[in-house]
């Protein structure tokens, strides 16, 4: 029957191979097809344990299997034996048939049985298809298939396999699917590339494609002589929300170049990590410790309905990861069922003063840079807060804010409405911010229209000293520091006069969030005695093939796994009663 040696990635893919057999005489003489090959999953030409085909339609009989990728061609033949006995078989005239992984050309001459006696001969059609799968597809459709076969039965302890699929497993499907743990290759996760920046995937910024606004007005407003609702209100509709006009909005994106496809209980001491620290060189598991720690946070705290509106205000130099951080933690809170939504002031900077600033814009004595900054920043801000009127729960707030009197000034602007967390970024280690700033200029559309990606690492450069230059790290208010998470000499998290439930899961998430992408392996248990019976559920030992796959899956895990410095080994247990 089929064929396979195909390796894609580093991944083994499989042939999986649908034959069917069209004849209607074949019922009408009490015959079976059957299929038998080159191939172990055929019987190895062995006819007494050929595949046998099943019965479809009255004249049709189909066979479907999987064929390991370490074989290069599989060459097969049908045979016919009678219903009920096994022992006799017609072998169909001709050459093999074969099958070349790899090749669109199918064997599909019609399979010709001659009989002895005055039945002469029979003649059936012949379909092939065959699909390269990966390991993944044939896991999901592996289980389709099961599920077809053996709809679950609610409420019911275990189910019981029906002799027929059992058997079929046996000679078709399972013994083919030989998972050999030795040689099984870990898939390698997408790492990403080519994502759309995810500074691009935040809030649109909808008080600059609102409205004109007056840099007058908002000036005063970041100065606390207007109040910040004054540009806010304009341009309402009647259910008080923000109405763009459609011809600014589509001004403003097309002008600025943004958007471009291109880019497809309390307490007030500082509680350090220390004692559950992030250590990810540290044997212990990080995720155990962090929902230690995390529980001992939340436990104590179920803040008031007031403090229910959160606003996690980012901090740090640029490349630091604050967008990465923001925009895992958005997802996680959003999954958790909290609104929650992500404010770029980048993206307002972009709007309002374009893509092409160079690094002069960000030096901490341009007054005029510092006043623009500012000015957009309390735009978000407005923006971020009204939206949290509108019924928004958790605003995070997406910036440098790198000195105290930005964030003083973001804190006066919540007063009343919000709670706010400062979530600082820090990274030390020289490397990650060589590669962060590269991907920043890579990926950022401040560096869009800059041909020479030299240069824009040096603009970059020299942006980010003119920040460290009046960079002022948070020592006010409610903090979470995240301090070399990622440099993998040892990380810490230090906490400080955090308090209230979902605070205490966002500290959760952080200790545990990791930087780079990785795979999940999921196992159940090697074949248990009450599974060779065909029984699924139940607390029996495991058979000898459960055995063996225990010990290799223990192998496996010890000569794979131990030399990932950041795998981790749980089990789950489940209980369906
Ligand atoms: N905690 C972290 N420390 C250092 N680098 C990080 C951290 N988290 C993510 N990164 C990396 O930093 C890169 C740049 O991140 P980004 O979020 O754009 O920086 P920022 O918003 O601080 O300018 C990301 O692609 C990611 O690989
Ligand atoms: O105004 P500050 O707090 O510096 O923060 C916003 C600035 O952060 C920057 C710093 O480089 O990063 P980003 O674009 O990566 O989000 C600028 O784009 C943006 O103008």
């Amino acid at each position: 029957m089929a064929t396979a040696a195909v390796s894609s990635g580093g991944i083994s893919d499989q042939l999986f191979v649908s034959i069917k057999l069209e004849c209607p005489r074949l019922d009408e003489l009490g015959l079976v097809p059957h299929v038998f090959g080159s191939h172990p999953v055929a019987g190895s030409w062995d006819s007494s344990k050929a595949l046998p085909m099943e019965q479809e339609e009255a004249a049709v009989w189909g066979l479907s299997c999987v064929v390991p990728s370490h074989h290069e061609t599989l060459d097969f033949k049908f045979l016919l034996k009678p219903k009920g006995n096994s022992s006799q078989c017609i072998v169909e005239e001709g050459p093999d048939r074969s099958l070349v992984c790899g090749s669109s050309e199918v064997e599909t001459r019609n399979a010709l049985f001659k009989f002895d006696d005055e039945l002469g001969a029979v003649e059936c059609k012949v379909f092939v298809e065959t699909e390269i799968l990966s390991p993944f597809d044939l896991a999901a459709s592996w289980k389709a298939h099961q599920e077809h076969l053996q709809p679950r039965v609610r409420g019911a302890h275990d189910v019981s396999m029906n002799a027929e699929s059992e058997s079929r497993a046996k000679n078709g499907f399972a013994s083919g699917l030989e998972l050999d743990l030795e040689k099984y290759v870990v898939p390698t996760p997408n790492m990403g590339s080519g994502v759309v920046y995810a500074a691009n995937l935040t809030e649109n910024p909808r008080s600059l494609l609102t409205t004109g606004i007056s840099s007058n007005i908002l000036h005063n407003s970041i100065k606390g002589d207007a109040s910040p609702n004054l540009y806010a209100s304009a341009n309402k509709g009647a259910d008080g929300r923000h109405v763009p006009p459609q011809e600014e909005q589509r001004a403003i994106f097309v002008d600025r170049g943004v958007g471009s496809p291109k880019f497809a209980r309390p307490t007030n001491e500082t509680i350090s990590m220390s004692n559950a620290k992030f250590d990810s060189e540290a044997k212990d598991m990080p995720a155990a410790e962090g929902a230690v720690a995390a529980a001992a946070v939340a436990d104590q705290m179920y803040g008031p309905k007031e403090d229910r509106k959160l606003a996690i205000v980012l901090v740090g130099l640029p490349a630091r990861g604050k967008t990465f951080t923001a925009a895992k933690l958005t997802r996680y809170l959003r999954w958790l069922g909290h609104e929650t939504k992500h404010f770029n002031v980048g993206k307002y900077r972009r709007l309002k003063h374009g893509i092409n600033q160079t690094a002069d814009f960000f030096r901490g004595d341009n007054k005029e840079g510092v006043e623009a900054r500012n000015e957009v920043a309390a735009l978000a801000m407005e923006d971020m807060l009204s939206w949290m009127q509108e019924g928004g729960q958790v605003g995070i707030f997406d910036a440098t804010n790198s000195t105290r009197s930005r964030r003083n000034m973001l804190m006066k602007m919540a007063e009343g409405k919000c709670k706010i967390i400062f979530l600082e970024t820090i990274c030390n280690d020289k490397d990650v911010l060589e590669r962060n700033m590269r991907l920043k200029v890579q990926q950022s559309p401040d560096y869009a229209e800059q041909t020479d990606f030299e240069a824009g690492v040096r603009d970059f450069k020299e942006r980010l000293a003119y920040y460290e230059k009046v960079y002022e790290p948070v020592e006010e208010g409610s903090y979470v520091k995240m301090i070399d998470m990622v440099s993998g000499s040892g990380g810490q998290l230090q906490i400080n006069d955090i308090s209230g439930y979902l605070p205490g899961r966002i500290v959760f998430f952080l200790v545990n969030c990791h930087l780079t992408p990785r795979p999940i392996l999921l196992t159940r248990h090697g074949e248990s005695l009450d599974n060779v019976r065909g029984r699924i559920g139940g607390d029996s030992s495991l058979s000898e093939t459960g055995l063996l796959y225990s010990r290799k899956l223990a192998s496996f895990i010890e000569k794979r796994l131990a030399t990932e410095r950041t795998a981790s080994v749980s089990m789950h247990f489940f209980n369906c009663n």
